[in-house]
């Protein structure tokens, strides 16, 4: 779609100079105010309130990548209302957004907060700045708006209506870069069962306004953002197809779960411990698995690159084996939808051992991250799950903020997955954590055993070993089925309890 296009300077030139208009006012920062023209001059608070972000373009260095992404991506601004916490919270959330639309391929023209009470009900800005935003779309050229947070339906559609280009939120965003990042049946399944429970909802909201997954450039991926996967064709079916179509997903995700739940099931009467490896998105989840194993996990300096859990064997020291799983990331408020269609993937965390939380030391706000990421694990059923919590990049991490985080969890492990510093002693905090074997015995077992003792290794904890003429005398922890197989070897008198 191709908008009319203003005669403008390029990119914050003089016109931000016009249109400040805030004389009283000291920004404690260099950040650029712009108060945008709404006629009433008496509120300040009102005046600074749909503020520019600086530094919000995305930057395109070589010219074959302007072209390759003029060709497909979308020209976005970036729109957010700002009602509680500090200036910085509302541009780091500002600056969180910005990074989900460039990993759906975005080009991000601006930025705007807005400050207030709640949102607008009707238009989620004030509508007073409706028109500005207008402005701003018109004067960059923009061809869609991004909304920070799950509007509803009728907001979006006053909006669309007012601004004249498409415009999604933060929540239909986030489903469409899962919608790019999935790979597995299972996976894709996952997000159009999401896609379309978000759909459903908005059925009758979008009803006469299709032409919102129309509109906008069609490129080689589909429709562009909020438009890939279950767009316009199941758009205007009625909700009968949509329900059945979402009854057909369930049933194949159950089958799908039934293959992981055998796996799993295998690894309880094994009595492997699991270590699920969860935190927000980026934190380094997957550069974390391949570093504890060598996995070769994708790596990408994108969110939400895994979608599809992966699950390593790993050993510790002493030869016990324990399952290692990587997760999908999770981020401030992660779409219900999202939460509720990927409950099977999740559901590996909710029944692990032990949740190795990884936190990213060099984000502006980790505890934010802690947060939101122990909101969705309680959600998911695995708040009771004890949690390790692992500072990663320590490497990029400001000594300052490093300090701080120590002193707020003195019990995590700060590693960088990336030097490797801190891994080996992670990797002991690891082990002394996973669940130990219930029931201490001694046994003589025979050399032509070695089986046994070789099962003993794999599940069980060796508290000591003894070679004597009649085969290996061991005192150890197992587990009571693996005790049931020893008992003809069990050494009558039980060790004294050593651990
Ligand atoms: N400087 C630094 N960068 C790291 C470190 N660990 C990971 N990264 C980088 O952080 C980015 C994300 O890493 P991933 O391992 O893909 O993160 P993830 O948590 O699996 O991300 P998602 O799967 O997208 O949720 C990549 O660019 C990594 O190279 C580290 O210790 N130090
Ligand atoms: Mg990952």
């Amino acid at each position: 779609m191709t908008l009319p296009q203003r005669d403008l300077a390029p990119q914050d030139a003089d016109h931000d100079a016009d249109e400040l208009v805030v004389e009283d006012f000291k920004p404690s920062d260099d950040t650029d105010y712009r108060a945008l023209d709404n006629g009433d001059q008496q509120d300040l608070a009102d005046r600074i309130s749909l503020r520019r972000v600086a530094g919000m373009s995305t930057e395109l260095s070589d010219i074959s990548e302007v072209e390759y992404r003029r060709l497909l991506l979308e020209r976005v601004v970036l729109v957010s209302v700002w009602t509680s916490g500090t200036e910085e919270d509302a541009e780091n959330a500002m600056v969180e957004l910005k990074l989900l639309a460039e990993t759906a391929g975005s080009q991000v023209l601006e930025g705007l907060i807005q400050r207030r009470s709640r949102p607008d009900p009707a238009t989620y800005i004030g509508s007073g700045k409706v028109e500005e935003l207008r402005e701003v779309v018109l004067a960059t050229g923009a061809d869609t708006v991004i909304c920070d947070g799950e509007l509803a339906p009728a907001q979006l559609r006053n909006l669309e209506d007012r601004i004249k280009v498409k415009v999604i939120d933060r929540t239909a965003l986030i489903l469409d870069i899962f919608a790019q990042h999935a790979k597995s049946a299972e996976g894709k399944a996952q997000v159009e069962l999401a896609q379309l429970q978000y759909l459903k909802q908005r059925l009758r909201g979008w009803g006469g306004n299709l032409s919102r997954q129309a509109g906008g450039r069609v490129g080689a991926a589909g429709g562009g953002i909020g438009g890939r996967g279950p767009g316009e064709t199941k758009l205007e079916t009625d909700r009968r197809r949509i329900n059945s179509r979402i009854a057909k997903l369930r049933s194949a995700l159950r089958e799908m779960d039934g293959t992981r739940e055998t796996k799993r099931a295998e690894r309880r009467r094994h009595r492997i411990p699991s270590v699920a490896i969860v935190g927000y998105t980026n934190a380094g989840k997957s550069s974390l698995l391949n570093r504890l194993t060598g996995a070769g996990v994708l790596v990408e300096d994108a969110l939400f690159a895994t979608l599809d859990p992966t699950t390593r064997r790993s050993q510790t020291t002493d030869g016990r084996v324990f399952t290692l799983t990587d997760t999908v990331g999770f981020v401030r408020h992660l779409p219900h939808d999202l939460v509720e269609a990927f409950a099977s993937t999740l559901e590996e965390s909710a029944q692990a051992d032990l949740l190795v939380h990884v936190v990213d030391g060099s984000d502006p706000d980790p505890n934010g991250q802690i947060t939101a990421v122990r909101a969705v694990l309680s959600d998911i059923g695995a708040a009771g799950v004890p949690e390790l919590i692992v500072i990663n990049k320590a490497d990029a991490a400001s000594p300052e903020a490093l300090t701080m985080l120590r002193t707020q969890y003195p019990d995590a492990a700060i590693v960088s997955a990336r030097t490797g510093q801190g891994i080996s002693s992670l990797r002991s905090t690891v082990e002394s954590r996973l669940p130990k074997p219930e029931v201490e015995i001694k046994a003589l077992i025979p050399y032509e055993r070695g089986d046994l003792v070789n099962r003993i290794h794999q599940s069980g904890e060796f508290l000591t070993l003894e070679h004597t003429a009649d085969g290996s005398l061991i005192v150890a922890r197992v587990h009571p089925d693996l005790a049931g197989e020893l008992a003809r070897f069990l050494v009558p008198e039980p060790a004294p309890a050593t651990a």
